[in-house]
């Protein structure tokens, strides 16, 4: 008989849906018992993922599962950046970008179902300042409601959206100097996003063209915004129209440099990660294995 293919699930315990959701009895009851053995463990603080992802892939699991949100995700991927371990997705998190992406469904069970077809695929992945991401990061009004959701206790899709209709006034936007492409752009930047998938999470669709496997950035810039502009532009993420409308320019690169008087908040995925000056962000092409369903 064939030896079992072994995977490590690392499951956050803070993440998202926190609700009745038994993983453990999920994973005996749909997890392929003859294909697969595994091992769970839960993370214990804040870039723990990252460590124990790193030791599995080391002790020679094939697969390393991430339970949680794009956080979570983030981490687990991280630790697997230049080993042979392959990602899978069992979405417990808010948003879910990458998941969603994929098109792994939202349903454990069924996600788990797409562990057990066992069909992966290289993705691109990318690093801002040097910090890995796998879905979105950005600069801006973005970052700067991460950088509060980060210190809320409350999480959630309603939290952010409340987050983001009480902050959006006070925000102003800074000049800066964006570099790519042999081009140079002064400007004002209200969000510049860099997108790897298509979206933030939540089906939120911040760059609708992106493609996480043509070794290309998709950046959007969004120079200033009022508040009828705002609305639009949201309902545009929603609807997978956003580049129709004017508020939002679309370029693709491999690289740029972004640089400015003033500091910028940065995130990660969604993670607030801090304040620069000068942000360098790039894509390393088909540099990480995901699991995901055929065709996707
Ligand atoms: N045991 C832990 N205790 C506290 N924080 C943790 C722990 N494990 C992970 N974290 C942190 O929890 C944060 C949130 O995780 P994650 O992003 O997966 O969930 P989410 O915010 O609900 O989902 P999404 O990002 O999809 O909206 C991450 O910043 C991660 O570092």
């Amino acid at each position: 008989m064939a030896e079992k293919t072994k995977i490590l699930f690392i499951l956050n315990p803070k993440s998202g849906r926190t609700s009745q959701l038994n993983v453990p009895d999920l994973l005996t009851r749909y997890l392929d018992a003859d294909r697969f053995k595994y091992q769970l463990v839960h993370t214990e603080y804040a870039g723990h993922a990252t460590e124990l992802a790193r030791q599995g892939a080391q002790d020679g699991y094939q697969i390393v599962g991430a339970i949680g949100g794009d956080g979570t995700v983030n981490e687990v991927a991280q630790g697997l950046l230049d080993t042979s371990a392959v990602l899978a997705i069992l979405p417990k998190g808010s948003g879910n970008g990458l998941a969603r992406h994929l098109g792994i469904p939202m349903n454990l069970r069924h996600a788990i179902g797409i562990i057990n077809e066992y069909h992966s695929s290289a993705i691109d992945t990318c690093k801002i300042n040097g910090h890995p991401f796998f879905c979105t990061a950005g600069i801006g009004f973005d970052a700067y409601i991460s950088s509060i959701f980060a210190s809320n206790t409350k999480r959630g899709l309603q939290t952010y959206v409340r987050l983001v209709l009480q902050e959006f006034t006070k925000f102003k936007p800074q000049e800066a100097v964006l570099q790519l492409n042999e081009q140079q752009i002064k400007t004002k930047v209200f969000v510049v996003a860099f997108a790897n998938a298509t979206q933030y999470g939540n089906n939120a669709h911040i760059a609708p063209k992106a493609d996480i496997r043509d070794g290309l950035l998709d950046v959007c810039l969004i120079r200033d915004l009022d508040f009828r502009k705002a609305i639009n532009l949201s309902l545009g993420m929603l609807t997978k129209r956003i580049a129709a409308g004017s508020s939002a320019e679309y370029f693709t690169t491999t690289t740029i440099n972004v640089r400015s008087e003033q500091n910028f908040k940065f995130h990660a995925d969604g993670e607030y990660i801090g304040e620069a000056s000068r942000f360098e962000v790039s894509i390393n092409p088909l540099s990480l294995k995901v699991i995901h369903p055929k065709g996707r």
